[in-house]
């Protein structure tokens, strides 16, 4: 028997902003995808979820508080993760007999994000990743971040790709029991450490057509989808993969657009369409192209997930050509307080780009300054108290 001691870990994870996009599942319930994906995993400075898991006989059920509020877990995803998680640990237990029993415990668990949660910002990425690493530390698990990546992917499946810091891609896999469908680091952060990016945050709302359905519905019904997993994608993996090990932004970049592009219309070839940009995206996206041709060479690409956000990537040596261009249109919105933002210069912006200027002025609320960076991080700073209390 476990003593009333409570047990405690804690974690943060980060967001992670796909490349080649995850969109379409052939199994639903494992959350395997119909193709694979590829992201850049962002710094924990700027957007990262906190997370405290403990167990202990004191508590009287398994719970999770997100931001405060409760948490309804028992969604066959949540499920999914925990009773993975537990059964792992239960097999050291079986192994090691001097070990607490900790897998029969009730669970607490407290998280906090610290951008918008289901704002398309990537909230359930850094929140599986940071539920499913928090558990496995309080469990002392031996497994290595693709196991549990494995685990993560039946929360969210974009999750698995927050296990790693730098570049990771999503292996789809073919197993029917989704076993070879993990998360694998194509290269760290320091492989390519002046890869930047620029969040302009077009609306902080819930977005109305969640991934989940969207891309059910898309799968179900869009006849380009097809063509996108049968050869886009594996060819563009395969490019993406080549470009980062070359560090070649001008490739990276031009896969990066296409395939946010080829994502989004897939959505508008979806019965009924969906829309997930809007005039304001096509603002950035008019923006990073005049930038593009004003610099006579590719220095920023654009990419958009399931909702209007844009998140541009950059290289460092190029901040005053693009974050710079972003400064003076936007320089009056959030986001440029701190010595990140106050480092930019604001530089002239590109010639003809009035009519974007003031889409962007107009419908952009914050902006977030970020970089490339490393994945989940241990921390002993702790949002429950050893006596079990949340802090
Ligand atoms: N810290 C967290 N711990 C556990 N679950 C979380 C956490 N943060 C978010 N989630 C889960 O993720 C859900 C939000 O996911 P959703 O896919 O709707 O938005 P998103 O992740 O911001 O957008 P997208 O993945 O499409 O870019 C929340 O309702 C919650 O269930
Ligand atoms: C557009 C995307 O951001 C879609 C992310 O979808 P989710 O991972 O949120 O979907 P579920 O597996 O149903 O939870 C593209 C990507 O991150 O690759």
């Amino acid at each position: 028997m476990a003593d009333n001691k409570v047990y405690r870990a804690s974690t943060f994870a980060p967001v992670n902003i796909a490349v080649i996009k995850y969109w379409g599942k052939r199994d639903a319930k494992l959350n395997l995808p119909t193709n694979s994906s590829l992201s850049v995993t962002l710094s924990q400075d700027d957007l990262r979820t906190h997370t405290t898991a403990s167990c202990s006989t004191q508590y009287p059920k398994d719970s999770l508080t997100l931001n405060g509020s409760d948490q309804d877990i028992s969604g066959a995803r949540t499920q999914a993760c925990l009773a993975e998680l537990r059964t792992l640990r239960r097999q050291l237990e079986e192994s090691d007999s001097s070990l607490p029993r900790l897998a029969s415990l009730p669970l607490k668990i407290v998280s906090r994000n610290n951008f918008p949660t289901a704002a398309g910002l990537a909230s359930s990425a850094a929140g599986f990743a940071a539920f499913v690493r928090a558990i496995a530390n309080l469990y002392e698990l031996k497994s290595t971040p693709t196991e549990l990546s494995r685990i993560a992917r039946q929360g969210s499946g974009s999750a698995c790709r927050s296990l790693f810091g730098g570049y990771v891609a999503w292996q789809m896999g073919d197993k029917k029991d989704g076993s070879d469908s993990v998360a694998v680091e194509v290269a760290p952060a320091e492989h390519w450490s002046d890869m930047r990016a620029v969040i302009l945050v077009a609306s902080a709302e819930k977005k109305d057509v969640s991934s989940t359905s969207g891309m059910q519905q898309t799968v179900a019904t869009s006849t380009l989808f097809a063509e996108r997993i049968a050869n886009t994608v594996p060819r563009r993996m395969q490019e993406m993969e080549k470009a980062i090990a070359d560090k070649d932004f001008a490739a990276f970049a031009s896969l990066t657009m296409k395939d946010s592009n080829s994502f989004h219309a897939t959505c508008l070839d979806t019965e009924p369409p969906i829309f997930y940009m809007n005039d304001t995206s096509r603002a950035a996206i008019r923006m990073v192209d005049m930038i593009n041709s004003e610099a006579g060479k590719t220095i920023a690409a654009y990419t958009f997930d399931a909702g209007p956000n844009a998140v541009v990537y950059y290289q460092a040596h190029d901040e005053a050509k693009v974050a710079g261009v972003f400064k003076s249109v936007l320089g009056d919105k959030e986001g440029w307080e701190g010595a990140r933002g106050k480092s930019v210069e604001a530089a002239n912006t590109p010639k003809d780009s009035q009519i974007a200027a003031d889409r962007l002025k107009e419908g952009i609320s914050r902006v977030i300054l970020t970089s490339v960076g490393p994945g989940p991080i241990k921390t002993e700073e702790s949002l429950i108290d050893e006596n079990g209390n949340t802090v």
